[in-house]
């Protein structure tokens, strides 16, 4: 809950305490209202993303048959689309679940994962930008590359070439474009509206080398965005903050990716009030 003693600290004013208390109430309220979030996601993200929205206190449902989008969608929280393994037969699935979201006023979160690598994945993409995410989430060179709408040709696959810093322009251009909250990952994780720009820096490198660590904080934020679908700017960069603590917890425990993969869902489950509050790294730069 918001301690407002002292007074001074009433909105997003760009001091830590803030933040830290406004990331404790998100998790709290995930927690008690365990939202549904509904994730269209690849092959090797399922079982890292399911397991980070349950640590967290979410509801996940791997729902992706396109008999199912109009029944089941309106009736989940949130909607996670992730194009990671994206082939011809789940493309309709994941453009009717996020018309349904966004028919229904469920917010819903896109993944665009290596947007670069082909055609196909870019006009996917840029179609399922048309169809109003509440937020996109993605690596720099992912942001960089649907920013600018072409192929960057000296990366075709997953991972990201390009520090977050380098990708902030593209986001808010981005966000400005798509209406969406647009979220860059990284050391730094970067989260703009078009306007503001809030830097979340929790986290450890060797979250990198867990594959499916970005997949899963993009399901997290949908998991956040849908209890507080008012302000996803402060969501995302809770959701961010929050993921990156649980890295740097578990990295207190872990001999490499293997045995943190483990250590940070345990990480994310007990996290305490005291923790959060004093060790979440949000700040408003712009
Ligand atoms: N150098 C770093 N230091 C600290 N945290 C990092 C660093 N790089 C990434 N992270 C964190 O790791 C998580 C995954 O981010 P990353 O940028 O690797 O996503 P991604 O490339 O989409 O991953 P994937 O495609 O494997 O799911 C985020 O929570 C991010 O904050
Ligand atoms: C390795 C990989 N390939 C397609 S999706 C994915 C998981 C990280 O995005
Ligand atoms: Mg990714």
């Amino acid at each position: 809950m918001s301690d407002m003693a002292g007074g001074e600290e009433t909105a997003a004013d760009g001091s830590a305490a803030w933040w830290g208390r406004r990331a404790w109430e998100l998790l709290e309220m995930v927690r008690a209202r365990a939202p549904l979030v509904q994730c269209i996601t690849n092959f090797v993200s399922m079982d890292l993303m399911a397991n980070a929205l349950l640590a967290a206190g979410a509801s996940p449902a791997m729902v992706h048959s396109l008999r199912e989008i109009d029944e089941f969608t309106p009736r989940a929280d949130a909607l996670c689309v992730n194009v990671g393994t994206l082939s011809d037969g789940w493309l309709p699935s994941m453009r009717a679940a996020a018309a349904a979201a966004a028919r229904s006023t469920r917010p819903w979160i896109l993944d665009p994962v290596a947007v670069s690598a082909s055609e196909f994945r870019m006009e996917a993409c840029l179609g399922l930008v048309a169809l109003w995410p509440t937020v996109i989430r993605g690596n720099p060179s992912e942001i960089i590359a649907l920013s600018s709408a072409c192929r960057v040709r000296d990366s075709k696959g997953v991972d990201s070439f390009h520090e977050s810093l380098d990708a902030v322009e593209s986001a808010k251009s981005l966000a400005q474009s798509s209406g969406a909250v647009v979220a860059v990952s990284g050391a730094t994780d970067f989260i703009t509206d078009g306007q503001k720009v809030v830097a979340a820096q929790n986290g450890v490198a060797m979250m990198q080398k867990i594959t499916a660590t970005g997949c899963a904080v993009t399901a997290l934020i949908a998991a956040f965005v849908a209890v507080e679908p008012s302000n996803p700017l402060e969501a995302t960069s809770c959701a961010l903050s929050i993921f990156g603590l649980a890295g740097e917890l578990g990295m207190e425990m872990a001999n490499g990716p293997a045995s943190l993969r483990v250590h940070m869902i345990d990480s994310l489950h007990g996290l305490h009030e005291h923790t959060v509050a004093s060790r979440v790294k949000i700040s408003l730069v712009s």
